[in-house]
């Protein structure tokens, strides 16, 4: 948050967070230049659900999708990123939130060098969330609710984490001992019932067939 400001002659910095006397610099190549050399619009696709609702399938079947049609994308996958960047934090509240806090910046740097950043999170609070939104310019945080229900998502179970959990080996377990607050107003509910979800494709479709009607995907 920008909180002072100081002159020395024609010179203005500012304090910003924990960081003093700092100084944006700005390039005559932006976003929009680097957006029209990639024919595309930079956004971030926001996809949120609990563990086992499809939110690294979605991601990897949305980047398949529009690279085939010619369109660059990046992945920022929750578990991935903490192999690396986010190694530091744990799933206790203040940590999950920082995790959404630096993912949401890391997206909004991908957003602005002209690509769809894709962002598959559990991002489990709602506030972390739209805080995210804010950082980007309007419209162009597309967020995603993988609405898959807990049953079916401990059913699936891929890792073995959610027997885990019940078993009271794993505490703080989104949707066991753990809050996960579903979205209210989201651009995009994919809705997927016991035996009845779409394919990884057909969801994929639904955001494409979004960013087109929404102009992301120019020709
Ligand atoms: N306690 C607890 N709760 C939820 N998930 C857990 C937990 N411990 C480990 N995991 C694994 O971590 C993955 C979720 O990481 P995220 O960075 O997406 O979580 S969060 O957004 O910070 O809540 C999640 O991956 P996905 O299953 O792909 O969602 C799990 O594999
Ligand atoms: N639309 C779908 N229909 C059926 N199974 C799916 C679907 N999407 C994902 N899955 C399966 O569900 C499991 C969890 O998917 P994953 O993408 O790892 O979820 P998340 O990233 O939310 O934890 C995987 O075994 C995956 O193959």
């Amino acid at each position: 948050m920008l909180t002072s400001m100081t002159c020395i002659d024609k010179l203005v910095t500012s304090t910003v967070g924990k960081s003093t006397n700092v100084l944006w610099h700005d390039c005559p190549i932006g976003q929009f230049e680097r957006q029209e050399l990639l024919n595309q619009k930079g956004c971030v696709v926001w996809i949120t659900g609990l563990s086992g609702s499809g939110k690294s399938t979605l991601a990897c079947a949305l980047s398949r999708e529009l690279h085939s049609r010619g369109h660059l994308t990046y992945i920022l996958d929750g578990d991935n990123l903490r192999h690396g960047l986010n190694r530091d934090l744990c799933f206790e509240a203040k940590d999950r939130a920082e995790n959404i806090r630096r993912v949401g910046e890391v997206a909004k740097l991908f957003a602005d060098a002209g690509l769809i950043c894709i962002a598959s999170l559990i991002s489990p609070y709602r506030s972390e969330r739209s805080a995210c939104r804010k950082l980007l310019h309007n419209s162009t945080f597309i967020e995603v609710f993988l609405n898959v229900p807990l049953e079916v998502c401990e059913a699936r179970d891929p890792k073995g984490l959610y027997k885990l959990a019940r078993a009271g080996k794993i505490k703080g377990f989104t949707g066991i001992d753990d809050p996960y607050e579903a979205p209210s107003d989201c651009e995009i509910v994919i809705q997927c019932k016991a035996g009845d979800c779409a394919t990884p494709k057909s969801m994929a479709d639904q955001v494409v067939s979004y960013l087109e009607a929404n102009e992301f995907l120019q020709e």
